[in-house]
């Protein structure tokens, strides 16, 4: 078989994507019918093959010898659901196939008004999407490609001198070697931000603009924010068009990208203790597989060590083991991971008794939950003026938002620490939903939230959602920010060319999950803040909340880390694709250090 395999890794023919997924379905299902297990074991049982998930399970399978590594996800192929999901035009709609979505909804909630502050808002309970398929969020994500600034990253790493390895340079490093950016000519100072040899495709949006969208970037500087030609730069503010995770014309998850070329390293490893058949050396990826909780060695309970994982697939609870020197690594994102930790005992003792779970290390898990809140204006123009088949958001607005809620100025355009993001989704969505018009939809997002969120477990039941808390504008300096650029977008489309060309007229304000709000007449503050009103695992000191260490390793522990977007200490102001796939890539170079004993 070895010499099989050889054969067809050395065949062209292996870039295509069907073919390599279908020649290592029959590989490996062949072989596991032939070896005889005494008991499943890898050296590394990944739990996700969602952002994070896909991009270590490459690194570990190319760049240690002889290992195996088993992923568990608890969604299906990329390509089990129909291929709207591949199409940059379509991903709004992408968000609304759930098969591929865990179907979360957040707590309702009641939040202090910051106009009146005697007075309380109702926050009600919202869908909230998390991609459960191969390739996780970045699946069904809007596929923009922005990793946020320098000083955040620098933030990471001034929390003691070991949380060096996460400074802004460390991480440069890792969003170039996952970067494989398609700019034509790129000049030096582009070279200096930007990776061409890694896997995870990055493209301008630059191209592709010539309808109402490239009126937005005039109107925009018209009022007076400068041009940025690249956000992922040395500076983030101004307008100007997006980069996206896009190949060819199709959406580029990390399941596109890094599982796929995980697949490719299958091979077969004699000298095996396991079975009598020889172990395969190769990434085993087994769709729906739920897993339920870590399995701990009991024989030496004081001191946490995970040995292997229980998991739901096909009907039947099975388990899963690692090898001597292995590790069990959650990648299951925000939500999940902490779920995963809190159901195997380790979390909060206020949360977890109440349901039953002994306590085996009191961590505050699930206390960071981060994320960035958005609201969305729209308009109307005239007919036939959208590219519909455009990416789903093409141009970028940054800027400083003003603390008062008003229009910001031209000090705040130029202000190099920006908090808020405006894009501009497909409206698509727009058009088809209401009586199809032609419309420009603008989504301020906030970037630098005050507001933390939580979640706890509802019950000690794996397959019972969370209770998610995002606490959005809890803070009273969240809100007037918001507002702040909801106002500024209101400016921009009064702007030439879209007030004089396109002849855009607001219709109104929608939440982030698309309720008509207003009509677009004249709001006072107050009307601002309730039509806007409508994200875990910190890696930090254990003496300052955190549940992970700088190694990625839980506290009080051994064998086990969690590698995923719920270890942002502090949360990227930018999105949030980019800055996973860089923590996986720096992890797998701390875990592969670990594992060989170099460092
Ligand atoms: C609708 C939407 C739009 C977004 N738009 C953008 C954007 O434009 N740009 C951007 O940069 N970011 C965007 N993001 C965010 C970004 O995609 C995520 O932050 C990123 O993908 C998170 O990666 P992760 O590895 O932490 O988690 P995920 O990618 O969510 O992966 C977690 C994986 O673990 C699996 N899993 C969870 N629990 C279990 C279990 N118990 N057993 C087995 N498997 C399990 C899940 O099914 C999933 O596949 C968006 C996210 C969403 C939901």
């Amino acid at each position: 078989m070895s010499q099989d395999i050889s054969a067809i890794e050395k065949n062209h023919d292996l870039e295509n994507d069907n073919k390599i997924r279908e020649f290592w379905n029959k590989k490996i299902c062949d072989h596991d019918k032939l070896a005889k297990k005494t008991k499943e074991t890898y050296d590394f049982i990944i739990v996700g093959a969602g952002t994070a998930g896909c991009v270590l399970a490459r690194e570990l399978i190319h760049c240690i010898p002889n290992i195996n590594v088993l992923v568990l996800e608890a969604g299906g192929p990329d390509t089990y659901s129909n291929g709207i999901i591949k199409l940059p035009c379509a991903s709004l709609k992408a968000l609304r196939i759930n098969d591929c979505d865990w179907g979360y909804v957040t707590q309702e909630q009641r939040i202090q008004s910051s106009v009146d502050p005697t007075k309380e808002i109702l926050k009600k309970e919202s869908p909230y999407m998390r991609g459960k398929v191969w390739g996780g969020s970045s699946t069904v994500n809007a596929m923009v490609y922005m990793r946020g600034q320098a000083k955040v990253y620098n933030d990471w790493a001034a929390q003691g001198p070991e949380y060096k390895i996460w400074d802004w340079d460390h991480c440069l490093e890792a969003f170039k070697a996952v970067e494989k950016n398609s700019r034509k000519n790129p000049d030096e100072k582009f070279k200096k931000f930007h990776g061409f040899n890694g896997l995870l495709h990055v493209k301008d949006s630059k191209n592709d603009i010539y309808d109402v969208m490239s009126g937005l970037i005039d109107a925009a500087k018209y009022l007076g924010i400068p041009y940025n030609d690249d956000f992922n730069g040395e500076k983030q503010n101004g307008v100007g068009t997006l980069q996206s995770t896009i190949q060819d014309g199709k959406r580029c998850s990390l399941a596109d990208s890094y599982l796929k070329d995980a697949f490719k390293k299958v091979e077969l490893h004699p000298d095996s203790k396991y079975n009598s058949f020889g172990k395969v050396v190769a990434v085993d990826v087994r769709s729906f597989a739920h897993v339920l909780e870590i399995i701990w060695d009991e024989e030496n309970k004081e001191e946490n060590i995970a040995i292997g994982v229980r998991y739901f697939c096909n009907g039947t609870v099975r388990e899963a083991f690692i090898a001597p020197k292995g590790e069990v690594i959650l990648c299951g994102g925000a939500i999940n991971s902490p779920q995963i930790l809190m159901l195997s005992g380790i979390g909060p003792k206020e949360n977890l008794e109440p349901n039953n779970i002994k306590v085996r290390k009191e961590l505050p898990v699930g206390r960071n939950l981060l994320d960035h809140p958005g609201c969305c204006l729209v308009a109307k123009s005239t007919p036939n003026t959208i590219n519909h088949w455009s990416n789903s958001c093409e141009i970028g607005i940054i800027h400083k938002a003003n603390v008062e809620g008003k229009i910001p100025c031209k000090d705040d355009f130029f202000d190099e620490n920006p908090d808020m993001q405006i894009i501009d989704p497909s409206t698509e969505l727009y058009r088809k939903k209401h009586n199809k018009f032609d419309g420009i939809a603008l989504i301020p997002l906030l970037n630098i939230p005050s507001s933390v969120g939580y979640l706890e477990l509802n019950s000690n039941n794996p397959f019972d959602q969370p209770k998610i808390y995002l606490n959005f504008f809890e803070k009273s300096d969240d809100l007037p920010r918001m507002i702040s650029s909801l106002k500024l977008c209101r400016e921009i489309l009064k702007q030439p060319p879209l007030s004089t060309v396109y002849d855009v007229k607001e219709i109104g304000i929608n939440d982030e999950f698309g309720q008509w709000c207003t009509n677009g007449d004249d709001m006072s503050d107050e009307d601002w803040e309730r039509f806007i009103v409508n994200k875990a695992i910190k890696m930090a000191p254990e003496s300052k909340d955190g549940v992970v260490n700088h190694r990625l390793q839980v506290y009080g522990t051994k064998n086990l880390r969690v590698v995923d977007a719920s270890i942002f200490p502090y949360i990227p102001n930018g999105n949030t694709n980019a800055p996973t796939a860089m923590v996986a890539w720096r992890a797998s170079r701390l875990i592969i250090e670990d594992y060989t004993g170099t460092c």
